[in-house]
């Protein structure tokens, strides 16, 4: 039911009375309905509550303080993630609550790194599939079971993944799924998507993960990877169906394997609403980083000088976005631009005729005459290139040495030095270690969330804290979802993901408030008002650009922002009103995202 608004008929609803024709247990076991004790004394009479509930009528505030004792006494990370992993089926809005009231403590336990232990134990610790799972032997059946889902109205995001590189755990196979549900609930958590109108996905081909194949416990299909034309069929099948059958629907791929990441974003973009979070979400919150160390440094982005390594969908995505930043800020061409940046891998500095280079890497590759006689392993391109920015993608923990370190810190006042690689344990130096070989001096941000580090690198030698931020795509991703959803985009152009970019370096309290000890990036307690300017730049681009087809999108800057926080979820009980199941809609029957329901609308 779209609610009036002064915008007119908003097309996502997300305030006023909900109708529900569900009743008693029905009720109390449906998770987005359900308010549990929070249910008033009217409601328990109408819907058929009051002798299946305790007397006493609590409040939301009430119900968080409950769950947030019981969530406290959970003894590991990974327990906690299994407690919040039940009360979302529980009760969603308490679940949504209990995450917004505790955001800080809680982020960690609910994406990386606990939700990489969680993916790596799914089999173990399943205990309801949460999710569409579709085998890459049953084609015929994707447009079946995707149909099961929703109507073309009903969906506005989808997350797929293959499950072959999550989070820097590598393969995990079918537990893939989960890393779709995490991502899913960081876009309602910090972008208020409507988490009835969203669809986790993994696209199940197999795993190379020889601990899963030989775990007897295992849930997915216990063979090697399917690759080649037959996974491209697999792929291009689902991308068809959910296109056909959710023609709204932003698609968002995370954590593809290399192979597949770009080429698959390279070969949807130009014709869907598509995002690969590794690639461009990644590149975005990078480049913002660098862009605000960069203004501490009292650099430009003319002036950077930038070592990425590990250049594997991470790395190689960022290196794009920072090169066409640098074209657009110097008026030249991306090739030129390419010469502010070195690609590191395996092998060393990536040459041309030398090594074995994915398309993706051509474009960064340094010829063989230029780099003749030269040391092409980290710290030789170090000493050579005296770089001022320093990224990790490698997932090799510990690679950024003492001795890299201090190097870079003998050629440039501010190293800029971002490792990135997760989970924790992955990341290439710590944030203590960093600021220690640097006297305070390197401008960090990492992967996952680290505590502030304290030191004497005060004037006088006096101790500070110095906060480092978060640099993951989760800062940035969940604006521009839900700028793409609500502009409902055909594209998600370069342009966008500049304007996106360009809203979270704004933010980061580093360019804000102008002291040079603040994080690089904003922080999760300012996510929501970060994905607000993030969307509203994006819609903007987006209608300048030709490519939204919403109507009614306010042009005044204002109205937009109350515009897009109108359809923003939040995290409330609203009223409910008994309706018939007769003639009432199928959010009210409870149908919205339940596959088993009486009718199939979309059956091919
Ligand atoms: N902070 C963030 O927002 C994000 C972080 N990541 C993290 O970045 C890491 C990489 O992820 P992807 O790019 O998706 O993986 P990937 O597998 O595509 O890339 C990893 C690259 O590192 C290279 N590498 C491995 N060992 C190396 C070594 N000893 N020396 C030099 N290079 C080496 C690999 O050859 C490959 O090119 C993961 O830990 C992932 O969690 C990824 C996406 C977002
Ligand atoms: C953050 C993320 O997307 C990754 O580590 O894969
Ligand atoms: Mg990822």
């Amino acid at each position: 039911m779209a609610e009036k608004s002064k915008f007119g008929h908003l097309p996502l609803s997300t305030k006023g009375p909900l109708e529900c024709s569900l009743r008693g247990t029905v009720l109390l076991h449906h998770q987005s309905f359900n308010k549990g004790s929070a249910f008033t004394k009217e409601e328990r009479r109408d819907f058929e509550l009051a002798g299946l509930l305790p007397q006493g009528i609590q409040t939301l505030e009430q119900q968080v303080r409950r769950a947030y004792d019981q969530y406290s006494s959970r003894h590991d990370d990974l327990a906690k993630n299994t407690f919040l992993t039940s009360l979302k089926v529980q009760n969603e809005v308490l679940f949504f609550k209990l995450l917004q009231d505790h955001l800080e403590e809680m982020f960690s336990v609910i994406y990386t790194p606990t939700e990489g232990d969680a993916i790596q134990n799914y089999s173990r610790i399943f205990r309801r599939p949460e999710g569409v799972f579709l085998n890459i032997y049953d084609v015929d059946r994707v447009y079946h079971d995707l149909s099961l889902w929703g109507t073309a109205e009903e969906i506005d995001y989808i997350v797929v993944t293959d499950g072959e590189e999550i989070l820097g755990i590598g393969d995990q196979g079918c537990g893939g799924i989960l890393i779709s549900n995490a991502k899913l609930i960081l876009t309602t958590l910090c972008a208020g998507i409507h988490p009835n109108r969203v669809l986790p996905v993994v696209l199940d081909c197999g795993t190379d993960n020889e601990d899963l194949l030989n775990d007897d416990l295992y849930l997915g299909l216990r063979e090697k990877r399917v690759r080649g034309e037959k996974y491209d069929n697999f792929v291009d099948t689902f991308v068809k169906s959910a296109r056909k059958l959710y023609p709204k629907a932003f698609i968002h791929f995370e954590d593809f394997g290399l192979d597949n990441a770009r080429r698959l974003l390279d070969k949807y973009r130009p014709e869907i609403p598509c995002f690969n979070d590794d690639v461009q979400g990644t590149g975005c919150v990078t480049l913002a980083a660098i862009m605000a160390a960069l203004h501490v440094s009292k650099l430009g982005l003319s002036d950077l000088r930038l070592v990425v390594f590990g250049a594997g969908t991470a790395g190689v995505g960022i290196a794009d976005q920072v090169r066409d930043a640098i074209a657009a800020e110097r008026g030249i061409s991306a090739e030129e631009a390419a010469k502010q940046i070195w690609l590191v891998d395996k092998p060393g500095l990536l040459i041309t005729g030398v090594d074995k280079l994915s398309g993706a890497q051509k474009g960064f590759a340094r010829s063989k005459e230029e780099w003749a006689d030269k040391k092409t392993d980290l710290l030789g391109v170090i000493e050579e290139v005296k770089p001022n920015a320093l990224i990790g993608t490698s997932t090799v923990p510990g690679a950024f040495t003492e001795e890299i370190v201090r190097a870079m810190a003998s050629h440039v006042e501010r190293p800029i030095i971002l490792p990135l690689s997760n989970p924790t344990r992955l990341h290439e130096a710590v944030p203590a270690d960093l600021l220690a070989w640097t006297n305070g001096k390197a401008l960090v941000a990492t992967g996952s969330p680290f505590k502030p580090v304290k030191g004497p690198w005060g004037a006088d030698g006096t101790e500070i804290e110095i906060e480092v931020a978060e640099c993951n795509n989760s800062v940035v991703f969940p604006g521009i979802g839900l700028g793409s959803v609500l502009s409902r985009t055909t594209r998600v152009t370069d342009k966008m993901l500049v304007t996106a970019t360009k809203a979270v370096a704004a933010m980061g309290p580093a360019l804000k408030d102008q002291r040079d000890t603040a994080p690089l990036l904003p922080g999760v307690d300012v996510v929501r008002d970060v994905s607000v300017r993030v969307a509203r730049k994006v819609i903007q681009t987006a209608v300048d650009e030709g490519v939204a087809t919403q109507a009614g999108i306010p042009t005044d800057e204002v109205e937009l922002d109350e515009w897009i926080h109108e359809q923003m979820w939040e995290p409330v009980y609203r009223p409910l009103k008994y309706v018939p199941a007769e003639g009432a809609s199928r959010e009210a029957r409870g149908e919205l995202k339940v596959v088993g329901s009486v009718q199939r609308p979309n059956e091919a």
